[in-house]
C-alpha cells in the first residue's frame, strides 16, 4: 500500500510531502523532481507568481545516491516568496504591533464566492480568510506533483507504464473528439502554452484566455489523463472502494477546483445505446483485442489493459478580477470579494496535477497487486502474472486500443 500526505501553506516557508510504501531502487534525482514541477508552472493564463516561483526542491529522506531506499520519501518544495511573508506567516507568536504594521496582514473579511474562504471561516473559527486560503490554495498541488513524479518514475521503470495529460476543453473551445495522444507526444503537448494536442484548438484556447483576461474574468476547462502500458487487473470488482475507477475519480476530485470526472467516454456513454457503447472483444494480433476504447480502460472496476483515459473538469478560477458580490463579514454589509494576484486560467497546470494523482493511484494499485520491495522484484511479479494470463490463453493483443 502507498500512503501520501502533504503539509504547508501557500506563503509559508515550504510545502512538504511524504510518500510511504514505494519499493527500493526507483531512480530519481532532485533535478527530476524539479523538472516535474517546472511542467506544473507552465500554461498560458497563469498569474504573476508562476513567473518567479522557483519551486526549489530538497529530497529530505528516502533517496540516496539517486535511488529510493524503500523507506518513506520526504520532499520539500520551498516557497520563493517566503522572505516577504516571514512575519505574517510566522509559526511562532508575533507582537500585535509588529503584525499591524504589515500591510500583508490586513484582515480578509470579504470572502470570495467559489473559494474556501467563507466556509473555512465558519468551520475553523476564524474571523478572516487568510488562515483558510493559505492551505486551500492550489499551491499545495506542487507537493502532490513532486510525489506523483516519483510514482510515475516507479511505474515506468518497473513496468514500462507511461502517463501524459492534455487539455481537451478550455472555456467554450473543444479539441477535436477522438484524438488520443501517444506516449511520445508529451514533449509536443508541453511545448504548447495551452498543453493542447491540437494546434488549431490551442490557438482558439489562447484567444479565449486573452479575451477573459481583457474582460477581467476567469476560465475553467477539461483535462484528460492518458495512461499506456497498464496490465489487466489493477483494482477490483469485489468492493466499491477497491474499484480502480472509483479511486481515480476520488483522486481527481481531490484536486482544487475539479468538479467533474469521467472515465473514458463517461457522460457520452449515458447518451448512447448499449450496442454502440461497449468495446467488443475480438481476436487480434497476438491475443485478445478490442474494437474500440470507449470504456477508457476499466471494466468492473479493474484496468482492462487497454489505454486508460480519465477526464477532469475544472471550474473557473474563483478570484475573479471583476469581483463578485459578497459580504464584509466584519460589518455584515454587501461588498465585493477581495481580490489579490491570481491565475486567469490554470487548466494546463491542472492537467499536470491530474497526471500526478493518476500516477499515485496507479502505483498504489500496482504495489497492491504485485507487491515487491525493489523495482526488480515488482517487475518480476508483474511479468510472472502476465505470463500466467498468457498461459491461460487470455493474453491481450500487442496494440492496445485507443478508442
Ligand atoms: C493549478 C491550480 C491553480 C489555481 N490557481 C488559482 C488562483 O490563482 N486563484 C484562485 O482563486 N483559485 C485558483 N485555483 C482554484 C482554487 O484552488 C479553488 O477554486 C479553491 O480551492 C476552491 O475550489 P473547490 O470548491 O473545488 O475547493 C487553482 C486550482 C488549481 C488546480
Ligand atoms: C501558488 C500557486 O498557485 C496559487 C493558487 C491560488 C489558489 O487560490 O489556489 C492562488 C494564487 O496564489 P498567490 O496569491 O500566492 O499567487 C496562485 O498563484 C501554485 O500553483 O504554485
Amino acid at each position: 500500500m502507498l500512503r501520501w500526505l502533504t503539509a504547508g501553506e501557500s506563503h509559508g516557508p515550504a510545502l512538504v510531502a511524504i510518500l510511504e510504501g514505494l519499493p527500493a531502487h526507483v531512480r530519481v534525482t532532485t533535478a527530476d523532481v524539479q523538472a516535474a514541477l517546472a511542467r506544473r508552472r507552465l500554461g498560458f493564463g497563469r498569474g504573476a507568481r508562476m513567473k518567479f516561483e522557483a519551486d526549489a526542491v530538497t529530497l529530505l529522506g528516502g533517496v540516496r545516491h539517486g535511488e529510493t531506499q524503500g523507506g518513506p520519501l520526504a520532499i520539500q518544495v520551498a516557497n520563493t516568496e517566503w522572505p516577504k511573508w516571514e512575519t505574517v506567516m510566522a509559526a511562532d507568536p508575533v507582537e500585535a504591533e509588529v503584525l499591524d504594521a504589515q500591510a500583508r496582514n490586513a484582515a480578509l473579511t470579504r470572502p470570495r464566492p467559489g473559494h474556501a474562504d467563507l466556509v473555512g471561516m465558519q468551520k475553523y473559527d476564524f474571523d478572516e480568510a487568510r488562515p483558510v486560503l493559505e492551505r486551500a490554495s492550489a499551491r499545495e498541488t506542487a507537493a502532490r506533483v513532486a510525489l506523483g513524479s516519483v510514482a510515475a518514475r516507479f511505474l515506468e521503470q518497473a513496468y514500462g507504464v507511461r502517463i501524459l495529460s492534455h487539455v481537451v476543453e478550455l472555456g467554450t473551445v473543444r479539441a477535436p473528439a477522438g484524438v488520443v495522444p501517444g506516449p511520445d507526444d508529451l514533449a509536443a503537448i508541453d511545448a504548447d502554452p495551452l498543453r493542447c494536442f491540437d494546434p488549431e484548438a490551442a490557438a482558439a484556447m489562447k484567444a479565449e484566455v486573452e479575451a477573459a483576461q481583457k474582460d477581467g474574468d476567469t476560465l475553467g476547462g477539461v483535462v484528460e489523463v492518458v495512461v499506456w502500458g497498464l496490465p489487466p487487473g489493477l483494482g477490483s470488482h469485489v468492493h466499491g472502494d477497491r474499484r480502480l475507477d472509483a479511486r481515480l475519480a476520488g483522486a481527481m476530485m481531490g484536486i482544487q477546483a475539479i468538479k467533474g470526472v469521467e472515465i473514458g467516454d463517461g457522460f457520452e456513454l449515458a447518451r448512447t445505446r448499449g450496442s454502440l457503447a461497449h468495446d467488443e472483444i475480438t481476436p487480434g494480433e497476438g491475443g485478445i483485442a478490442r474494437a474500440s476504447g470507449r470504456s477508457g480502460g476499466t471494466e468492473g472496476g479493474m484496468s482492462t489493459g487497454e489505454v486508460l483515459r480519465v477526464r477532469a473538469a475544472m471550474k473557473p478560477i474563483a478570484t475573479v478580477p471583476r469581483a463578485l458580490r459578497t459580504i464584509d463579514t466584519a460589518t455584515g454589509e454587501a461588498a465585493v470579494a477581495h481580490h489579490q494576484r491570481s491565475d486567469v486560467c490554470a487548466v494546463p497546470a491542472a492537467g499536470v496535477v491530474a497526471e500526478a494523482m493518476a500516477a499515485l493511484v496507479l502505483a498504489d494499485a500496482a504495489v497492491e497487486k504485485f507487491g515487491g520491495d525493489s523495482v526488480a522484484e515488482s517487475r518480476r511479479n508483474w511479468q510472472s502474472y502476465l505470463a500466467d494470463v498468457e498461459r491461460r490463453g487470455l493474453r491481450l493483443a500487442d496494440a492496445a486500443t485507443t478508442r
